[in-house]
């Protein structure tokens, strides 16, 4: 039985409950408790998983056999840390986390082990081998969303305007185009993707080298791929292509999920393939 310590408990970690109800009946898992901002606050339905403020995680953590974060980048750069620190395995969601230095040092340093979920991407199998044999010359992934929902606190007046008042006949635009660092750093709920592409296609170090050398390759991985935010009047799902090129090859895939069942704005695959990672993790162990 592997003892499961969910961080964040909402449309991505109760999906992954859902998803690991076979697991959970036939005795393989138990969900400890799930780590949130406010357990007592009223929720649209009874949580059968114990909801516990996220300033009792490290009374928890000895207990975990596994930590899953799905609680977004700031707790993902608040805890990820402390997590591995204590000598736990993690699986990471708010991939964008590993953007910020310090975060990114405290969560490739060990003792514990950092599991790097695809999320609502993939064919990082192909890209990995490509880019670990020096095949990728140019990476990018473009990202298309609902102009109303890109609409961020940071904006101006005029810059949510825009997204807001876009009607269905305008063309879709522009609104990003830089590195994953900046990306996440202005929208850190969606394009965690930009830079799980970049974990995907990082050099492969020894699993013991230190974690400044690791943080150090990963940050030239980030340095490659170029991201593109674009705000869609039409769009009813996020939309991904992923474009690399180089001596390995030309490829382009096109991503579009299908909604999480229980929020249309979260794609359904993420918990999906946080659910496989568990299970790999849950074989391994
Ligand atoms: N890798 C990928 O492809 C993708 C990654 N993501 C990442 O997953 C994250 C979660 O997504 P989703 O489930 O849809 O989000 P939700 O907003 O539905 O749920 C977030 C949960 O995390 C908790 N939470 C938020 N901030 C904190 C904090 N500082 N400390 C502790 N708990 C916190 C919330 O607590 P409470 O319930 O008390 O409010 C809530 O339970 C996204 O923010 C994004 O970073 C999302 C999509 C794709
Ligand atoms: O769900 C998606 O399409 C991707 C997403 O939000 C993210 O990467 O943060």
């Amino acid at each position: 039985m592997a003892d499961i310590l969910l961080i964040g408990y909402g449309t991505i970690g109760q999906d992954l409950v859902s998803l690991l109800e076979p697991e959970i009946a036939r005795g393989e898992i138990r969900i400890l408790a799930a780590a949130v901002r406010d357990p007592q606050k009223p929720r649209p339905t009874a949580s059968a998983v114990p909801l516990i403020h996220t300033d009792k995680l490290a009374n928890y953590l000895p207990q975990a056999d596994l930590v899953v974060e799905c609680a977004g980048v700031p707790a993902a750069i608040s805890h990820g840390s402390e997590v591995i620190s204590a000598g736990r395995e993690m699986i990471l969601t708010s991939v964008g986390a590993l953007a910020h230095r310090d975060a990114r040092l405290g969560m490739l340093s060990g003792p514990g082990k950092l599991t790097v979920t695809n999320g609502a991407i993939g064919g990082f199998d192909l890209l990995g081998a490509a880019a670990q044999a020096g095949g990728i010359a140019e990476i990018s992934i473009q990202t298309s969303k609902l102009a109303a929902s890109l609409v961020r606190p940071w904006m101006t007046q005029a810059e949510r305007a825009r997204l807001q008042d876009l009607t269905p006949t305008d063309e879709a635009f522009v609104l990003f185009d830089g590195n994953p660092t900046d990306a996440i750093e202005k929208f850190p709920a969606n394009v965690n993707v930009a830079v799980a592409l970049a974990w995907a296609t990082r050099e492969l170090l020894p699993a013991d080298a230190p974690g400044a050398e690791q943080s150090q390759a990963f940050e030239r991985a980030l340095a490659q791929v170029r991201v593109r935010i674009l705000a869609d009047p039409n769009a009813r799902l996020s939309l991904h292509v992923i474009r690399a090129s180089g001596p390995a090859g030309t490829y382009e895939f096109s991503l579009e999920n299908a909604p999480s069942p229980s929020n249309p704005r979260t794609s359904g695959l993420t918990a999906m393939s946080v659910a496989r990672d568990v299970r790999e993790s849950i074989l391994r162990c």
